[in-house]
């Protein structure tokens, strides 16, 4: 189910402004990527063009491609919505749908797809659940509201609503931010039993964290305000945490930064 992604000569703008220049990346099926880097560098932008998702941004839009298991999701004949089922998101913030109960919000995408056999349903969600381990926290209460779990539960819970279609790669922007030390490692725990099935991108602003979830690790970097982020390195996550290629890395990991 998980599949690789090639990003080749990739520019994205808002409106004129070149906001990440000519990144070039391999992601491989099965692997945790990390996007690590100072605020503004373009991780969050460049993490939406994986799924296209900037194009809900007015002005947004990207040159190059970007490629999953070899076919380039920008070309013509490839839909949009198509691309962001196969290749989901989780945010910074739990977004449950607030008036939706927790069987609700699982089943949502389900569907949104044509789904309407209850037994299918039932057991995608419990599938889902159990996967984003949660079930055992919310099996007598899953008509209950979404929105009265606790952040990491709510987190969890978008990660079970996004795992439920079925996507091959799964990109999460800062999905711990706003979230305790506790339900934080149950993320990063979950992180690292999901990779065994998809191919997972996230952005995170603690490194600890980089190295703990990440096999490889992207260093993002941007030479002042205005000008573009770019792509300083891409390699193995232990080679970025203990003998970086570029310089730029080294003071960022080290904490020379700035
Ligand atoms: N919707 C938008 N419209 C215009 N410019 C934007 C938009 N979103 C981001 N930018 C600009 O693009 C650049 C990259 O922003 P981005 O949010 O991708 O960086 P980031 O590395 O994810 O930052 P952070 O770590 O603070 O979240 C910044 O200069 C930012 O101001």
């Amino acid at each position: 189910m998980a599949q690789r992604i090639d990003v080749k000569d990739l520019n994205v703008y808002y409106g004129s402004f070149l906001a990440v220049e000519d990144v070039q990346m391999s992601i491989e099926a099965r692997s945790v990527t990390a996007f690590i880097g100072p605020s503004g560098c373009g991780k969050s932008t460049f993490l939406r063009t994986l799924n296209r998702m900037h194009e809900m941004i007015r002005g947004a839009r990207v040159e190059g491609t970007v490629e999953l298991n070899g076919r380039d999701l920008y070309s013509k004949d490839i839909d949009p919505v198509a691309v962001r089922r196969t290749i989901g998101m989780v945010f910074q913030r739990p977004n449950p749908f607030p008036t939706m109960s927790i069987f609700d919000n699982v089943a949502a995408g389900l569907r949104l797809n044509g789904q309407k056999d209850k037994k299918v349903l039932a057991e995608t969600v419990e599938k889902s659940l159990r996967g984003a381990n949660l079930w055992n926290e919310v099996k007598d209460r899953l008509n209950k509201p979404g929105a009265g779990l606790s952040g990491g539960q709510q987190q969890r819970l978008c990660i079970a609503r996004a795992i439920a279609v079925k996507p091959q790669v799964l990109l999460m922007d800062e999905p711990c931010s706003a979230l305790d030390p506790i339900s934080t490692m149950a993320i990063e725990d979950l992180v690292n039993e999901l990779k065994s099935d998809y191919t997972i991108v996230i952005v995170t602003h603690n490194m600890q964290q980089a190295a703990r979830v990440s096999d490889r690790t992207a260093f993002f970097n941007l030479a002042a305000t205005g000008k573009p982020g770019k792509l300083v390195e891409v390699d193995d996550t232990t080679k970025i945490f203990s003998n970086p290629t570029e310089k730029a890395t080294e003071d960022y990991i080290s904490g020379r930064f700035g």
